[in-house]
């Protein structure tokens, strides 16, 4: 079935008098989304570091890039699909990791709900490490999917080797080591109502009961949750450095990618590492403001990867930024909060909607456009609209 079928769906629905449950823009979506959430968990989701500049850029990075119409191609159909370690995807589109994506559903567990989107959209779930229910019952519901688990590297390494090697049993078919977050950014928006979720004992299902967790704590994360905190805030962030990289690369023999490579030298490094991906991302503009938009540091990655796979995510708002980041080089292509705002919106089925019309939207770009591959996506599809 082709993405752009979603279309026919909707318009044959109108023809039974059925109109769609859910909104067909992020602008439309963003408001209901955060109408939904408790008070906590939408200044959590909506903020960014400082005053959001770079998130806002983030954004409007992909104006300045225009597609270019090429004509009588006879695009009738069109592949989506993509080669990600060897594993075959029907889109480049994936999930990028959102910790506390799990209170972002009514009942309060979002990750089993996204795990269950990606089993039937085909599009792949990384993970976070910060779930409310254990990365094994996520990994559970991804059907045929294939899942990454997203790596929050703790100080204890061995607690480290711990969460990968369940990883691994569960069935994740990747590592991805998030390295722009082992210290959280300036976030005006819930430092305004002082409000941290993992600090409340939130979303640390992975920790409370990983057996070294438990170890390193002494006693039961249930009988003393303060406590359970407390260790998780002491060892969550490491601040990893390149000489880090060869124990990563040791633990897993599962594809590792690294989050958060925005400079052509870092991604030579990480190759030389022996990492497999790289994954160009500003975390949405959550760390540093001030930053450079993620997309125009995506074509120096690229480059710099030189045939690396290169995952990208920060400001995909629409099916036409998926086309336009893979005319840029990217590999694959991540959303964050639109999908934690379908969820937050309509549930799964609000989710597995937000999915559908940004695949059938790019699908549809590429049937005017006259693209009918990713391959055909290129640099020369695209021009500097400023
Ligand atoms: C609420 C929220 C939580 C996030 N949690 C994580 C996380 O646990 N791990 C991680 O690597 N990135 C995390 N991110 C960053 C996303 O993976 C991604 O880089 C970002 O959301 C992309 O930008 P976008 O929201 O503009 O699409 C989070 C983002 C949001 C919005
Ligand atoms: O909020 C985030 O973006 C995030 O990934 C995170 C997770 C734990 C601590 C700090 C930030």
């Amino acid at each position: 079935m082709a993405f752009a079928d979603y279309q026919n769906e909707i318009y044959l629905d109108g023809l039974r008098g059925v109109v769609p449950r859910f909104p067909m823009t992020y602008d439309d979506l963003e408001p209901l989304a955060q109408a939904a959430m408790p008070a906590s968990v939408r200044s959590y989701v909506a903020g960014g570091a400082g005053d959001e500049r770079t998130q806002r850029a983030n954004v409007s990075a992909f104006e300045r890039w225009g597609l270019v119409p090429r004509m009588l191609v006879g695009a009738t159909e069109r592949d989506l699909s993509v080669d990600l370690f060897g594993m075959r995807l029907p889109s480049p589109l994936f999930m990028a990791p959102v910790g506390v994506i799990g209170l972002c559903a009514q009942d309060g567990h979002g990750d089993l709900a996204v795990a269950r989107a990606a089993a039937r959209t085909g599009v792949p779930m990384v993970a976070s490490t910060l779930t409310v229910d254990p990365l094994e019952q996520v990994a559970a519901e991804f059907g045929d999917t294939p899942g990454f688990f997203q790596l929050y590297t703790p100080t204890d390494r061995e607690l480290a080797e711990s969460l990968v090697h369940r990883a691994e049993k569960a069935g994740f078919k990747g590592i991805v080591v998030t390295l722009d977050t082992w210290i959280t950014g300036w976030r005006p928006r819930d430092l305004s109502v002082s409000n941290f979720p993992q600090l409340r004992g939130n979303c640390l299902a992975n920790y409370t009961g990983d057996p070294v967790f438990r170890a390193r704590l002494g006693k039961n994360p249930e009988d003393d949750p303060q406590a359970a905190v407390a260790l998780w805030a002491g060892i969550f962030g490491n601040p990893l450095t390149w000489d880090d990289l060869p124990w990563l690369r040791s633990i897993t023999d599962l594809p590792l990618i690294l989050k958060g490579v925005c400079h052509p030298e870092d991604v030579r490094r990480a190759k030389d590492a022996g990492v497999d991906g790289v994954y160009c991302s500003n975390h949405g503009g959550r760390q540093a403001n001030g930053g450079l938009p993620a997309l125009d540091a995506l074509p120096e990655v690229v480059e710099a990867a030189d045939g690396l796979p290169v995952l990208f995510d920060s400001g995909v708002r629409t099916g036409a930024d998926i086309v336009k980041a893979v005319a840029l080089g990217a590999t694959a292509v991540g959303v964050g909060r639109p999908y934690a705002y379908g969820l937050a919106h309509g549930g799964e089925a609000g989710l597995v909607h937000i999915l559908r019309a940004l695949l059938a939207e790019a699908d549809l770009i590429m049937a005017v456009d006259g693209y009918p591959t990713l391959a055909d996506l290129t640099p020369e599809a695209l021009r500097r609209v400023l």
